[in-house]
């Protein structure tokens, strides 16, 4: 063979080397967390993944929260005149509605009894079982009240009994299998392991209850105007401006975010602890309720804390001057998990997690990268560090809210009861989960929630096509100990 066939030759096989390599198909980040999302998600939320996929991979839908220290009523006269609707309004609505419904609901039921009774003491009647006309009547009326929304009827329920309802059963080893599933994750120096088994939520979990309370209201401040655009439409917010005082008009975001800041319960006077602030959109909601005394916003970077500051100073004339040296809004650079002797009336911790909708969307800064595996890995136990943070700062009677932008049982219930068993191990502090799902029924009209039996401690705003916010989990936790 003459030096030049050799030559062929080689060329032709790296050629062929090359051209294999290039058809070995290289995952992307965003391909990867699709992925992983289908084998995870489809298991806990069954056939509503498909519709909640489609919501992740479409446009996410935003929100307008006005800023009260703009010209407030020309620029919700505008958002009005472009057909937004005003949140508040829409929850006061459907509140009103419900408690119509669960008016008559309770009529019919003291009507029903009465009727029986009356039957029963009707001698006369021929046959008990046989069903007049106004019996009939009766029940189609009857049967048109229990088609009332899934939420209403699963609280409903409920709804005469004590407000306290005994402690769930809390998530223990099998439990937690049950609701946590065993999708598989390849780590670098593992083999295939089971999720839960990764994490070690399977652990013995002795005699550990979290107590949980049902709450039937959620206050709107009067002060915070939310405007939304109705579902199904494809209007969006035109992007904030300066006004006449010099502040942007209103702040966008997902309309998830809001529902956070409302389970806060804010009240006049409070002092709250925004513990992973960056870039602020919570802070603000929270500060628009005209009813803080003080917001912390915290961040652990100082290219995080000074994006807060660039987003407050354009909401908040002369930041400086009146909000910062009167120490109305404080911005610190800490690692949250390390804050120590400082108390607050309210704590919001929206940790860091695997951010569904953009992992699905972006390569960039995508945590599915798989030089960040180990950083995925770890984030339960790192959000279970900040959560448990946050609950040593609350007052006693005071209230954490704990929320994620994913859907993953493992960083929202599962990190709730981690957190919530740490400390009932290591402190004499106690603390109730709060059931929102009969308070949520008002939100109805503007968010799509998970079912009530998927989170057992918090709730789920799951993107949709029609209604695509999300996803936001939030878990109210109230200190009364
Ligand atoms: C989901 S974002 C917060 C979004 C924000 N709450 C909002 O609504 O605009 C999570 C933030 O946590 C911050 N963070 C990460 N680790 C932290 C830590 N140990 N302590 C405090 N903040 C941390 C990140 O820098 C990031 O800005």
């Amino acid at each position: 063979m003459n030096n030049y066939k050799v030559l062929k030759i080689l060329a032709t096989k790296q050629n062929v080397f090359v051209r294999y390599k290039c058809s070995q198909r290289k995952i992307l980040p965003k391909d990867r967390a699709l992925e992983h999302f289908d084998e995870f998600y489809l298991q806990v939320f069954g056939n509503k993944w498909s519709s909640v996929r489609q919501g992740l991979l479409g446009k996410q839908k935003y929100v307008a929260v006005i800023n009260n220290y703009s010209d407030t009523e020309q620029v919700i006269s505008t958002l009005e005149n472009c057909g937004a609707l005003n949140m508040r309004a829409l929850f006061n609505v459907r509140k009103q509605n419900l408690q119509e419904n669960y008016d008559v609901l309770k009529r019919d039921r003291y009507l029903r009894k009465i009727w029986k009774l009356e039957k029963e003491l009707d001698k006369s009647v021929n046959s008990v079982n046989e069903h007049s006309e106004e019996e009939t009547k009766f029940n189609e009326q009857f049967d048109k009240y229990k088609m009332l929304s899934l939420n209403y009827k699963l609280n409903h329920a409920n709804y005469d009994d004590s407000r306290y309802i005994d402690c769930t059963a809390g998530l223990s080893a099998n439990t937690l299998q049950e609701f946590i599933p065993a999708t598989q994750i390849k780590g670098k120096d593992k083999d295939y392991v089971l999720e839960s088994e990764y994490y070690e939520y399977c652990k013995e979990d002795g005699d550990f209850n979290i107590p949980v309370e049902k709450e039937y209201d959620l206050n709107f401040p009067e002060h915070l105007n939310v405007y939304c655009f109705p579902e199904g439409s494809g209007n969006k917010f035109t992007q904030p401006r300066k006004g006449s005082t010099g502040v942007h008009n209103y702040y966008i975001l997902d309309g998830g975010s809001v529902l956070p800041v409302l389970a806060l319960d804010i009240r006049p006077g409070n002092t709250i602890m925004d513990l992973c602030a960056s870039p602020g959109g919570k802070s603000f909601i929270a500060l628009q309720t005209l009813y803080p005394d003080c917001v912390v916003s915290n961040d652990i970077s100082k290219s995080r804390t000074d994006r807060i500051y660039k987003v407050l100073g354009e909401y908040f004339y002369d930041l400086e001057e009146r909000w910062l040296k009167t120490k109305r809004i404080k911005v610190t650079q800490n690692d949250g998990r390390l804050i120590s002797g400082e108390y607050y009336d309210r704590v919001l911790v929206d940790v860091p997690c695997t951010t569904d909708r953009h992992s699905v969307k972006e390569n960039d800064n995508n945590i599915f990268k798989s030089t960040r595996l180990k950083e995925r890995l770890k984030l339960p136990e790192f959000q279970t560090e900040l959560l448990v943070s946050a609950l040593k700062m609350v007052k006693k009677g005071g209230i954490v809210v704990y929320s994620t932008c994913s859907l993953s049982p493992v960083q929202n219930d599962g990190v709730v009861y981690m957190a919530l068993q740490e400390l009932w191990e290591d402190s004499n502090m106690e603390f109730v989960v709060k059931n929102l799902n009969f308070a949520l029924a008002q939100t109805q009209d503007v968010f799509k929630l998970a079912d009530a039996n998927i989170f057992r401690y918090g709730n789920v705003v799951l993107p949709s096509t029609h209604q695509n916010y999300g996803p936001t989990y939030f878990c109210k936790i109230q200190r009364i100990k």
